[in-house]
């Protein structure tokens, strides 16, 4: 019986030994120190073979299997314990100490494995590779052979409970070549097991990590030496545990194009392309490293696509975190712009889209050919509404063709696979007419879908499935002569023994005799303790065998029971064992097609894409852009996807959609700059982010959110929006916004789409604005981009007089009754004031200090007007803050001047005394002291 079989792993209270990566080793060399044999007895043989197959696995968490659960020992059974939740228990013991162990049941093992792998940890899984009557064979003491069967990490999981549907999960490898010098080229190599894409880039130093955030991958091997640089470090810091050293061995450049040919099987690559040689290195080694994780399976992965270099609008990682892209600030995918426009039915669909998101596209007649797709789909509505509901009710095809490949597929697989090959052929039939190209490509890889691996799967599947294959009864009555007899004489032998039990009820008297079946005892007769005698005594001595008694119960086994439980087991296992041929028959059918399959299901998605942003035009009334090679940026009536969604859903205030103009001026050759002022609040972020955003999703090929847009060719946008702390990298607030404005400054060109809101604020006010000054005529003169720049320094608003392309705007606000109301319009000029006091108002401050804020207010304002700044701190009085009353004391001088006017009779008064009179009141009006 299994050991532990029964438990179930529960919250762990004991208190537990630190462990980590050093306890880890130390462990294993404790384990397989050599001993002082007379001292301590040597392990079992079953420990012995833990302990082997764990030192091959010193950095993953074994798991080992145990009949029905995988389970833990020494300092792997402490942390799974920990990170679980699980009860840590002890097994024999070890060098004379006790064996901590943990377990978790096989059944449920993918949700520990979920957990263990968010948490950052790989696991080895290690299952018995032989039968159990082989290693008896061996002698009574032998243990059943195990192994390592799979190393399942971050970017190498494809089971659908550890996969979110619309999310693409990338395992990434970087290759170096020619040493850590000027001379390096670096490449990138990604993956989606999960799916089979492939896909190869080149990258430099400057651009490593915006590549890499683009692609945001699980997992991130690298090797060892390039991972251990000093100048790589910090840029593999940001992506934490993602990032992990490999033996350099893996990313051999001399070998690489060879590993790859015999992966895919070919002669040569040509016929993929040209690559170059650090591509085929990171190429080699990604193959290298599946093969490390995934042992004897071979993943049906799709020939290598090569990204150009520059085909991809350039987004660095701190742009695409500020652009809530496709997540939030706070790392939610509800409220970014991705959770926000997508609108697809299926999971390979939400994948595309949010790959395509990741990397807008530079090449105007690519877009022009996405464009081309929804117009198709916004102009046949019909078509869309069909085509929506057909694939809305489809499983994941590409997610289930890559567990059958790497031999981890299920009966829902196969049902996946045939489902969505039905569906395909239906598709590509109905989409008949004028397609435009990307539309008529699709439409051919669905003709193209392979009939003859259809017809096994539809004819033999039936309709509900199981969810492993060892539970039988996923082929169809009917189907497989062999199968149904086998299947007849199981059930007609459960009849029997239905009818069995109703005799010797009959024939003994007992009428609640019962036949039961346990995996102890098979197949046995059982009666209450009372009852017993019936059985026991006279005619049922001879036939009624006694096989155990209970505490209240006996049970009995017949001669005639016996035989008929070899048939109905004989019976059982012929129909599984059929049924297991047919899986692998018709899996091996589904993965000799999988290329056909692979594009078929792209072909889905790029449908379900098309139509999806059809809807999301049609729904949300955009309007297709205007894009080419030219330096416009024009966007009329454009409005923040996101933000409007919220009001919609929210206050049900409307969007006020605003004008932008960033285009190069009639005379000029590069594009323009809007210098942004106005009141907190009146919207100046949600103008500078709905731009870009107009952007990028023209690039992606998708309508906008504006009544017109003409956008010329982005390839680089930055966007520094908000302040926000690094303290991991131990840089502060100011600090990380200068980083990022300096690369903005050093690496903008004439392409690029600059927005960058509050500059310089988190510092002294002069020294802020000084760098904010620099920082536009810097753009102006030296990048030459189009750029949004929102400030709350009014003074910058001068600069337009000298920069020729810098134009002013403002947010209009009215006042009323003494209240700032936000129109959240752009109009052209500059703002009077900031209105920060009045929206620290509605924000809530006390109002005494709302109040003693107004006053220091007006008197900075003073001066600014000439007086001293010094004499404005000696005018605060130091405990002015908790005056209470709103209006300000009076001083002496109000008092005496009072006095003397209400003494003052005017019509009384010659002109000349008139005079003097008022020379006196003013007199008493001077300020005293
Ligand atoms: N065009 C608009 N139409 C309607 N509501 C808007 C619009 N723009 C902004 N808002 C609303 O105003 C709020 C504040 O906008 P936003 O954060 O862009 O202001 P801001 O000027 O950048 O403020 P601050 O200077 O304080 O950062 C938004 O959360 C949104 O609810």
């Amino acid at each position: 019986m299994a050991a532990g079989a029964g438990r179930v792993p529960t919250p762990q209270t004991a208190a537990l030994p630190p462990t980590g990566r050093q306890g880890r080793k130390r462990t294993i060399e404790a384990m397989t120190a050599q001993t002082d044999a007379a001292a301590t007895p040597p392990p079992t043989p079953m420990m012995a073979q833990y302990i082997e197959i764990k030192s091959a696995n010193p950095d993953c968490l074994l798991f080992y299997r145990m009949g029905d659960f995988y389970e833990l020992f020494f300092d792997d059974a402490v942390e799974a314990s920990r990170a679980l939740g699980i009860t840590l228990t002890k097994r024999g013991k070890h060098l004379g100490d006790d064996i901590p162990m943990a377990g978790v049941p096989v059944v449920s093992a993918d949700d520990y494995l979920h957990k263990l792998i968010a948490l950052g940890h790989r696991v080895a899984v290690c299952e018995q590779v032989e039968d159990p009557a082989e290693a008896r064979k061996r002698g009574a003491k032998s243990v059943v052979r195990r192994d390592v069967v799979r190393l399942v990490t971050p970017g190498t999981i494809t089971e659908e409970t550890l996969l979110e549907p619309g999310r693409p999960n990338y395992l990434m490898a970087l290759a170096r070549l020619g040493g850590s010098g000027p001379g390096a080229t670096f490449a990138l190599a990604w993956t989606d097991l999960s799916t089979g894409s492939f896909r190869l880039a080149e990258t430099d130093m400057a651009r490593l990590s915006t590549d890499i955030a683009a692609i945001e991958p699980s997992e991130l091997v690298v090797a060892d030496p390039v991972f251990h640089d000093e100048a790589v470090q910090p840029l593999l810091r940001r992506f934490g545990r993602t990032a992990r050293p490999e033996p350099q061995a893996l990313f051999d450049g001399a070998t690489a194009e060879e590993r790859l040919c015999r992966f895919f099987g070919v002669a040569t690559l040509e016929g993929f392309g040209g690559f170059t040689r650090v591509e085929l290195a990171a190429g080699a080694a990604l193959i290298a490293y599946l093969g490390k994780t995934q042992l004897a399976a071979r993943p049906a992965l799709q020939r290598p696509e090569r990204i150009a270099p520059g085909s991809l609008m350039q987004i660095d990682p701190a742009t695409r975190a500020s652009l809530e892209l496709t997540r939030t600030i706070s790392g939610k995918r509800q409220g970014s712009l991705l959770a926000t426009i997508d609108r697809t039915v299926t999971g390979a669909g939400g994948r595309l889209l949010a790959g395509r998101l990741a990397g807008p596209l530079t090449d105007p007649a690519a877009i022009r050919e996405r464009q081309a797709s929804v117009a198709h789909f916004i102009a046949d509505m019909t078509a869309r509404q069909r085509l929506r509901a057909t694939l809305g009710g489809l499983p994941d095809t590409e997610r289930a063709l890559s567990r059958l490949s790497l031999g981890r597929g299920g009966p829902r697989d196969l049902a996946a696979i045939r489902d969505g090959l039905q569906a395909g052929l239906a598709i590509a039939a109905s989409l008949d007419g004028d397609l435009p190209a990307e539309l008529a490509r699709a439409a051919a890889a669905l003709a193209a879908l392979p009939r003859h691996c259809l017809e096994p799967l539809a004819a033999t599947l039936a309709d509900d499935m199981p969810l492993s294959k060892r539970d039988g009864g996923f082929v169809r009555e009917g189907a497989i002569a062999e199968l149904d007899e086998a299947r007849a004489l199981r059930e007609n032998s459960r009849r029997v023994i239905a009818e069995l039990q109703g005799r010797y009820a009959a024939e003994t008297g007992v009428r609640n005799l019962r036949i039961k079946h346990n995996n102890v005892l098979g197949y046995f007769v059982e009666v209450s303790d009372g009852q017993a005698k019936a059985l026991t005594e006279g005619e049922g001595v001879a036939r009624f065998i006694h096989r155990q008694t209970m505490a209240s119960a006996m049970r009995f086994t017949t001669t005639e029971l016996s035989e008929l439980e070899s048939r109905i087991a004989g019976a059982a296992s012929e129909a599984l064992r059929i049924e297991l041929a047919t899986f692998d028959r018709l899996a091996d059918t589904v993965v000799g097609c999988a290329d056909a399959i692979q594009r078929g299901a792209e072909a889905l998605a790029v449908l379900d894409v098309s139509a999806a942003l059809a809807e999301l035009a049609v729904a949300e009334d955009w309007t297709a852009p205007l894009v080419d090679d030219s330096l416009a940026f024009h966007v009329e009536c454009g409005r923040h996807p996101v933000v409007e969604a919220a009001l919609k859903a929210g206050s049900g205030d409307p969007f006020v959609a605003n004008d932008c103009d960033l285009s190069p001026p009639d005379d000029a050759d590069a594009g323009a700059i809007w210098l942004l002022t106005g009141p907190n609040m009146g919207g100046k972020s949600t103008f500078l982010r709905q731009n870009a955003l107009v952007a990028v999703l023209a690039q992606i090929g998708s309508y906008v959110p504006a009544t017109r847009a003409h956008i010329g060719i982005v390839d680089r946008l930055f966007s520094r929006v908000g302040a926000s702390d690094d303290l991991a990298e131990g840089r502060s607030t100011f600090m990380v916004e200068m980083v990022e404005t300096a690369a903005i400054l050093n690496q903008s060109g004439e392409r690029a789409l600059v927005i960058l809101d509050e500059i310089g604020r988190g510092t002294a006010t002069y020294d802020g604005l000084s760098i904010a000054f620099a920082a536009v005529e810097h753009l102006h003169e030296v990048n030459r981009c189009r750029a949004l720049f929102a400030t709350h320094f009014h003074e910058m608003t001068a600069l337009a007089a000298r920069l020729g392309r810098m134009k002013n705007a403002t947010m209009r606000v009215k006042e009323w009754e003494g209240e700032v109301i936000f129109l959240h319009e752009v109009k052209p000029g500059v703002a009077d004031r900031s209105y920060g006091i009045q929206v620290a108002k509605l924000a809530g401050l006390p109002t005494q200090a709302v109040e003693r804020a107004r006053q220091v207010l007006i008197q900075l304002e003073r001066g600014e007007q000439g007086e001293k700044r010094s004499a404005f701190v000696d005018d605060l009085p130091l405990f002015s803050a908790v005056v209470r009353r709103s209006e300000a004391p009076e001083r002496p001088a109000d008092t005496a001047l009072r006095d003397a006017l209400a003494e003052v009779d005017p019509d009384s008064l010659s002109p000349r005394e008139a005079l003097e009179e008022l020379y006196r009141l003013k007199g008493l009006a001077k300020p005293q002291g």
